[in-house]
């Protein structure tokens, strides 16, 4: 192999560069261009206090920690970008219902579905706008609202179909009635496909197929705790997914240029990256720890090599929840550090 110098990688294609070396706006990011944002300097923040997807208190303050301990001013600072609505937490209390009895197994179906309509107006905003959008969690059933709000805006933008890498340890695509727990944060990749269906406005009857994604386009990376439900839901529609053990025969380059391979180059993305697919050793503090996870540097390089596709056109980032650390472990401070760092590196931070 070629000898490789500071600031000039061996071109071994493991990430497709898209940039021809133009800056855009008064970013100082990494040298990529925005494939599918009319304003890329431009970042809609969404903070979601939320936690209605799982029984878990606490990670409805996540997106509280995450910005105090610096993401949004380093976001504006460092990496450039001018930042709208960033700030209110959102935590959506007029959306409440008085009772929220289950329906079809699901726990809090009405506060859940009345939350994520809420967040997918508010995606779809930033995203109608043509600015990329950062959605900081809460837990991971929003991303019913993040993904379907962002996914009709990029179909009314520019008439396409959004691609959805989804991180994580698990595989969030439980219908109701394959559910074990009742959760919906391990629901809400079957709503989005259309696999799990309602018509009652209510119980996500909302959900159009402007909202949705084709199951085609998705991606999963991280896997390890996926349930026996969910497993013949992925080869049954022929989902895309690479676990673990992909991980380990491949490597994360490699797996990498498989995903976005099959992604294709002229595809906008939506990365929605549940804390969990780190290790615990990197991530602790969240609802559903699994361990033989990724790296951190695993984990960011994911963040960049998505970055570096200039396909990029949301991000979320869920599953923090700081007060389920041990007492006097650093277990919410490393966990809430490694969220900042994933988010960074999918908005362009770069080594060099
Ligand atoms: N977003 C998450 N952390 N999801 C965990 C889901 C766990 C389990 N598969 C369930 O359906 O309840
Ligand atoms: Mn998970
Ligand atoms: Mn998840």
């Amino acid at each position: 192999m070629a000898p490789s110098y500071a600031g000039q990688p061996p071109s071994n294609g493991a990430c497709t560069p898209t940039g021809n070396g133009k800056v855009f706006g008064k970013l100082h990011t990494s040298m990529v261009e925005s494939k599918f944002l009319s304003h890329p300097e431009d970042l809609g923040v969404v903070a979601v206090g939320f936690s209605g997807g799982q029984c878990k208190p606490g990670v409805d303050a996540a997106p509280k920690a995450l910005i105090e301990a610096g993401l949004l001013t380093q976001l504006r600072d460092e990496l450039g970008y001018n930042l709208h609505g960033h700030d209110t937490v959102h935590n959506y209390t007029d959306l409440m219902p008085a009772s929220d009895p289950d329906y079809r197994n699901m726990k809090q179906p009405r506060a859940v579905s009345a939350v994520t309509r809420r967040i997918a107006e508010q995606t779809y905003s930033h995203a109608k706008e043509g600015r990329l959008v950062l959605t900081l969690g809460g837990d991971h059933s929003i991303a019913i609202g993040t993904i379907g709000g962002t996914a009709k805006a990029i179909r009314e933008r520019l008439g396409r179909e959004m691609a959805v890498i989804w991180v994580d340890a698990h595989a969030d695509i439980n219908t109701p009635e394959t559910s074990g727990s009742g959760n919906i944060h391990g629901m809400p990749v079957s709503f989005l496909t259309g696999l799990a269906n309602e018509d009652k406005e209510e119980f996500f009857g909302w959900l159009k197929d402007e909202n949705r994604i084709n199951k085609r386009k998705l991606v999963y990376i991280g896997l390890r705790d996926v349930d026996p439900g969910e497993k013949r839901i992925l080869r049954e529609n022929g989902i895309r997914a690479f676990s673990m053990f992909d991980i380990d025969r491949y490597g994360i380059g490699k797996v990498m240029e498989m995903a976005l391979g099959h992604i294709g180059a002229d595809t906008p993305i939506h990365l929605s990256f549940d804390v969990d697919a780190l290790d615990p050793m990197w991530a602790p503090s969240t609802g559903t720890p699994v361990r033989g996870g990724l790296t951190l540097r695993e984990g960011d390089y994911i963040c960049e090599c998505v970055h570096e596709t200039g396909s990029l056109v949301a991000v979320d980032l869920v599953e923090v929840n700081p007060s389920l650390a041990e007492p006097e472990s650093m277990g919410a401070q490393e966990t809430v550090r490694a969220g900042c760092s994933l988010v960074r590196c999918a908005l362009g931070e770069s080594l060099l």
